[in-house]
């Protein structure tokens, strides 16, 4: 009740013990701090916080107008609910080298457990979406070795995400990705992958954990846990999903109060009353004050 007990930096070091038994991690997209509770309570490893849905949540397009308070403060909101390891998009790490070190610990003061930052240019966008400019080598690395050097816990997950397949090519996506490795990334996240194949080149180059995007209506195929558990990806994400299949389910249901006039006919669709006061706990809080669930809810 009220938040996760487990603090900040036990969370990350289970993280990085299961992480390192090099199983595979499913990471839904949380899209808010309820969505959270419900990720961990389906039994899921860890919860992704996604700079797109972060942007599209206020309104915005996804490139790069959210500022570090706003990630930071959505992510801490998200992260305080679960026990979960929770990883955040960090974008390009809003700004220079010297920007990118006080986001990591930033993000390390809002309790998350890692991070990712990427090689796009300024202003970034999807990258799932054509036309996208990686900034030069010596920079991205740069990046990276700004992350890791401002670190306080070193269990604190940097992900390096290299956006340049769709720009050069796998090839150059993995000389990079080697290179990131060596200024220190942690993990690696090679963005728009096409093939399993892709997946596995990468695999083959870099022995740190490997994070594959599964965003709906992009460059990747949709692959299965299974078959990306079988190329060896460590972490996989669904990182819109959630937000795309509310807010679709809320678009139809605007539409059936506009043609119905009532929702009745929606109630199988919603999330039952008593299943959301279970989810947030509501009974537990009777331990500070006993009248607070004294009421039975009729399925
Ligand atoms: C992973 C991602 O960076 C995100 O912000 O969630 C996006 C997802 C998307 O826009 O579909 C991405 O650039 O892939
Ligand atoms: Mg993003």
């Amino acid at each position: 009740m009220l938040y996760s007990t487990v603090p900040a930096a036990e969370k990350r070091r289970l993280f990085r013990e299961r992480l390192a038994s090099g199983e595979l991690l499913r990471f839904p997209g949380a899209f808010n701090p309820l969505s959270a509770r419900l990720i961990e309570r389906k039994g899921f490893e860890g919860v992704y916080i996604s700079g797109a849905v972060l942007s599209a949540d206020l309104g915005l397009p996804d490139i790069g107008l959210t500022t570090l308070t706003e990630v930071a403060a959505r992510g801490q909101q998200i992260a305080r609910m679960t026990d979960l390891p929770a990883i955040i998009d960090a974008d390009t790490g809003f700004g220079e080298p010297m920007n990118v070190a006080r986001t990591i610990q930033t993000l390390e003061d809002a309790g998350l457990a890692g991070t990712h930052i990427e090689d796009q240019i300024n202003p970034k966008r999807c990258g799932h979406l054509d036309g996208k400019s990686v900034v030069d080598e010596g920079t991205a690395l740069k990046r990276i070795r700004a992350a890791v050097d401002a670190r306080r816990d070193p269990n604190f997950l940097i992900m390096a995400r290299t956006d340049i397949a769709a720009v050069e090519g796998v090839g150059a996506a993995i000389d990079r990705a080697k290179a990131l490795v060596d200024a220190g990334a942690d993990a690696i996240f090679p963005e728009a992958m096409r093939s399993l194949a892709e997946f596995d080149a990468v695999r083959a180059a870099v022995d740190v954990p490997i994070l594959a995007n599964m965003t709906e209506f992009g460059k990747s195929e949709l692959f299965s846990v299974d078959q990306l558990r079988d190329v060896g990806v460590n972490i996989v994400i669904w990182p819109v999903s959630l937000l795309r299949i509310a807010m679709g389910a809320a678009d139809r249901a605007l539409d059936t109060l506009i043609d119905e006039g009532h929702l009745t006919s929606k109630l199988g669709e919603m999330q039952h009353r008593a299943d959301l006061y279970d989810l947030i706990d509501y009974e537990q809080y009777n331990h500070f004050d006993t009248s607070v669930f004294n009421f039975q809810i009729a399925r």
